[in-house]
């Protein structure tokens, strides 16, 4: 694939020049920062130097003003706004103390990312105990949380559902001293729905710009610094920033326009001395940054992208020969494979954690061994609590695992040493592209990512393309030539079609044969694949246009989830749905009828 230009994409970065380009060329120190937390970092956590992010961030988040920042996944967001936190809270007098309750406010998306902050700001306070971090989120106790608040929690990490829940309900929840609200991955929080969750917080703490505040718990003479940082920008995240930020300085957000030092694109006299129609002058040139940076994706220089068509039946065959190639060529290996659905990834998990396969010939089924050796973890939005902390903490402590999810581990996830990205099913926005792949290739590690298409949705690498993405393609044919077919590998022969390539179709065979085998296997794929189907036809906007459910052949699909049939058990609510979009499209394109697959 070309880029509009009709230049080839450019060549990933080595890790050498992604790291360069990553780090800058001073030390925490030269920010600002007290030096026994400029030793804390540079002994106990191994930071030797701050990113680029940092440097622009730190000094403007210890100056006290507004801030937001954009950059590319896993360059130390986080850090960029705990850091200068911390520094200004030890410095403060008289020194903070619990009964004075929550000085800052992080707001995450996920109740893993949640965990992962709270995780970081407990090594950051390491050598100041008096600070003391504390979370809240959705699917803890609540009777518990409330205690914690009621003792105090000076930097609260938050999942805003939680939180607005204890701002309305929890009397003895004290924040008249807060002084910092932070959005991380604001841009996730929004697409998650959570918007007007975190309106109702802005109004609540009387941060929401023009909304003057009716809550008493607010002390008149706080100043608020909100900071809002984000991978990607949209209108939301735009609105958000309209809404909590005044006067934001404005980090990453064109490389072009940012000057040196304190990076403030507003010049000195950003302050409330403006008149109001210098300060609507400020605000549009704001939004015409926002708007600009929209189409312009950050992902690291040094991540290799590539793409492999497939056609629809050879799906899961596919995705399980790529995966053993990657653990045959290194055994220690960490790989991320993102699914649409939860269903989905309880089938998934369970077949790449539990098939079974002979290496030798067919017959000789005592050599059955796993097909993929390593651990398989799952990750999703409908599992227990306690199943979802062990899946985040264990994939993050294993040295070699699979963790299939949904794009639940998409925000934020800061799993180490993660080299392989695989989207197994098509993310929605462009948006939701880069924060999955965002999960390798950090602070200037090396990393991969492979998009699984059907050649009928080949048209989603232009919608990527639009957004500066290019991928190239994987060169799949060769990974399956390398493989041996009844215990021989093959002869170099003519190009045959995947799903006739003998390895493809004995794997496809014991596929088959493993969900016939157990009733609940059955059962897992059959659900896997309503869903699958469900989540198909609800992309949304102009991927309607590419992912289309009525091009695509429902018994292919079936043998995807290793069904010899394709499951008549589709639910009514899919049906309706199916009847809508058609209607939908017939209204859209009446000469271009189409049939849709006839099912068994
Ligand atoms: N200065 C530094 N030197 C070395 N490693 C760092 C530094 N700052 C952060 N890191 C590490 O880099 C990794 C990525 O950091 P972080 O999760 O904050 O990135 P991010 O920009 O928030 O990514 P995402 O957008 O995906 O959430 C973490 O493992 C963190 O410990």
């Amino acid at each position: 694939m070309f880029r509009k230009s009709g230049k080839p994409p450019p060549a990933a970065a080595t890790q050498e020049e992604g790291r360069a380009e990553l780090f800058a060329s001073c030390f925490f120190a030269d920010l600002g920062l007290h030096p026994t937390l400029c030793a804390h970092l540079q002994d106990k956590m191994s930071f030797q130097a701050p990113t680029r992010i940092q440097a622009q961030a730190i000094p403007v988040a210890l100056s006290g003003q507004h801030m937001l920042v954009k950059a590319a996944t896993g360059t130390g967001k986080t850090l960029a706004y705990l850091a200068p936190i911390v520094h200004l809270l030890q410095m403060r007098e008289p020194r903070v103390d619990r009964t004075h309750g929550t000085f800052a406010l992080v707001l995450v998306p996920t109740r893993e990312l949640c965990l992962q902050v709270y995780g970081i700001a407990q090594q950051l306070v390491h050598r100041f105990h008096w600070i003391v971090p504390g979370y809240v989120m959705g699917g803890e106790n609540r009777a518990k949380e409330k205690a914690r608040l009621r003792k105090g929690i000076s930097i609260l990490i938050a999942t805003p559902g939680r939180l607005l829940d204890h701002l309305q309900h929890t009397a003895s929840f004290v924040y008249s001293n807060l002084r910092w609200i932070v959005f991380d991955e604001a841009d996730s929080i929004l697409e998650l729905g959570f918007g007007k969750a975190v309106e109702d917080i802005l109004e609540h703490l009387g941060s929401r710009n023009g909304v003057p505040s009716q809550n008493k718990n607010i002390g008149e003479q706080i100043r608020r610094q909100n900071l809002l940082l984000s991978a990607t920008l949209n209108e939301k995240v735009n609105r958000l920033a309209k809404i909590s930020l005044k006067n934001p300085v404005m980090i990453g957000l064109d490389d072009q326009k940012k000057p040196s030092g304190k990076s403030n694109i507003m010049g000195d006299n950003h302050t409330s001395l403006l008149s109001d129609e210098e300060e609507d002058e400020i605000l549009k040139k704001q939004n015409g940054l926002v708007e600009h940076a929209v189409d312009d994706f950050k992902l690291p220089a040094q991540l290799v992208q590539r793409y492999v068509k497939v056609s629809c039946g050879s799906r899961l065959a596919v995705l399980l020969t790529v995966l053993k190639s990657l653990f045959e060529r290194q055994v220690s290996q960490k790989v991320v494979v993102f699914l649409s659905t939860c269903d989905s990834v309880d089938f998934h998990h369970t077949v790449l954690s539990q098939l079974e396969w002979s290496s030798g010939p067919q017959l000789d089924m005592d050599k059955k061994k796993k097909f993929l050796s390593c651990k398989v973890f799952r990750l999703h939005g409908n599992m227990e609590q306690d199943d979802r902390k062990k899946s985040f903490l264990g994939f993050g402590s294993e040295k070699s695992a699979i963790l299939v999810s949904t794009d639940i581990a998409a925000r934020g996830l800061d799993f180490p040493k993660v080299k392989y990205i695989i989207q197994y099913d098509s993310p929605g926005e462009a948006s939701e592209y880069v924060h999955r792949v965002g999960r390798t290739a950090r602070i200037g590690e090396k990393g991969e990512a492979l998009l699984f298409l059907q050649p009928i949705e080949l048209d989603y690498l232009k919608d990527l393309e639009l957004h500066g993405v290019s991928l190239t393609e994987y060169p799949f044919q060769k990974v399956l030539d390398s493989f041996p077919v009844n215990g021989e590998r093959p002869h170099r022969r003519k190009q045959i079609s995947l799903d006739m390539h003998p390895w493809i179709m004995s794997l496809q065979r014991s596929l088959e044969g493993f969900v016939a085998a157990e009733d609940a296997t059955k059962k897992l794929a059959r659900d896997a694949f309503c869903s699958w189907v469900r989540a198909y036809t609800a992309h949304r906007g102009e991927l309607k246009k590419i992912f289309m459910v009525k091009k695509l052949h429902l018994g292919h699909v079936a043998r995807s989830f290793g069904l010899k049939e394709q499951p008549s058990l589709v639910g009514r609510s899919h049906q309706v749905q199916l009847k809508k979009r058609k209607k939908e499209q017939k209204r859209e394109r009446p000469a271009k009828r189409r049939k849709l697959p006839s099912k068994k």
